[in-house]
């Protein structure tokens, strides 16, 4: 007999991209192709494409914890994740009410600068992250700026690193996966950082490609997703980066700049095949 909430629910709390590339509709696109349920809390609104960020706006806060509300209300969240948050007091609105409901483990994707450039998160709004929201994270996934900009240190190769990472994790991160991106080498690094203190890498060849908008929202939602699923954080973290590497490998043309990612490929044997 089916029960109601059965089935793998995730939520994610985070600004709408009206490109459709990054954001929340990244994330609810990955959510869905993963195999869970997702449901959302849009903090902000930005105009968007693949150009750039034209405009943004937070949305005003009690609509934010009506929602929040309204999805505590009625479905059983497995696993949670944090996108875009706008500015500080946005940021103690989530952290508020991931105190409040228990929405299973957050993976905190800290985002700050949009890849054209755009500011998502005001400098007061890193700080709270840094002194409120990071502790509530069972994982953490900045890219390589927003380490630097959270354990305050240069990263210029990978025993950096590894030294941010473990910075990160003593303000309070369960496990931190530090993505190598932005790095100009030829293979991509990301690090692992396991709540037991141990590591490990993970490799991949650079695609030479300006269509990476929305890499970070796709690999975290994949993760987010599979531990709703019932994966350990481990297997969660390398399902989502076996994810992300074949919706970045198999290019779909869509907008004139950092164009969107294909996240159809995995289930299509995208690693395996260039479809
Ligand atoms: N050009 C690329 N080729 C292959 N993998 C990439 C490329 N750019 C990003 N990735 C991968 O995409 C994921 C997101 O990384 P990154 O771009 O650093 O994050 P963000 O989108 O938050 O800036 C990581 O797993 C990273 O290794
Ligand atoms: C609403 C929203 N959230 C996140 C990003 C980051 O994505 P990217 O770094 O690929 O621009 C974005 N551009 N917009």
């Amino acid at each position: 007999m089916s029960e109601i909430n059965s089935f793998p629910q995730t939520l994610t709390i985070a600004g709408t991209d009206s490109g459709g590339g990054a954001g929340i509709m990244a994330d609810m696109k990955t959510m869905q192709e993963c195999g869970a349920f997702s449901t959302a809390v849009i903090v902000a609104v930005t105009a968007q494409n693949t150009l750039g960020v034209q405009d943004f706006q937070a949305l005003d806060p009690k609509l934010i914890n009506e929602q929040f509300s309204s999805i505590n209300g009625d479905f059983k969240i497995r696993a949670c994740k944090t996108g875009m948050l706008a500015d500080a007091e946005h940021v103690s609105i989530v952290v508020d009410n991931l105190k409040k409901y228990d929405f299973g483990p957050l993976v905190l994707d800290p985002v700050m600068i949009a890849k054209g450039g755009a500011q998502l998160l005001s400098d007061e709004g890193i700080n709270t992250i840094k002194n409120d929201l990071v502790k509530l994270s069972e994982l953490i996934t900045p890219n390589i700026p927003e380490a630097e900009r959270l354990a305050d240190c240069e990263i210029k190769n990978k025993d950096d690193m590894l030294l941010a990472a473990k910075k990160i994790k003593e303000m309070g991160a369960k496990n931190v996966l530090i993505k190598g991106g932005h790095s100009e080498s030829l293979e991509v690094n990301d690090l692992v950082l396991l709540d037991d203190e141990s590591h490990f890498w993970m490799k991949s060849k650079r695609v030479d490609t300006i269509r990476t908008h929305g890499t970070g929202d796709t690999i975290s939602s994949a993760i987010v997703s599979r531990l709703a699923l019932g994966d350990d954080m481990k297997s969660a973290i390398l399902y989502g980066k076996d994810f992300v590497e074949a919706a970045i490998k198999n290019t779909i043309q869509v907008g004139h700049g950092h164009g969107p990612l294909n996240h159809w490929a995995y289930n299509a044997g995208g690693n395996n095949n260039e479809i």
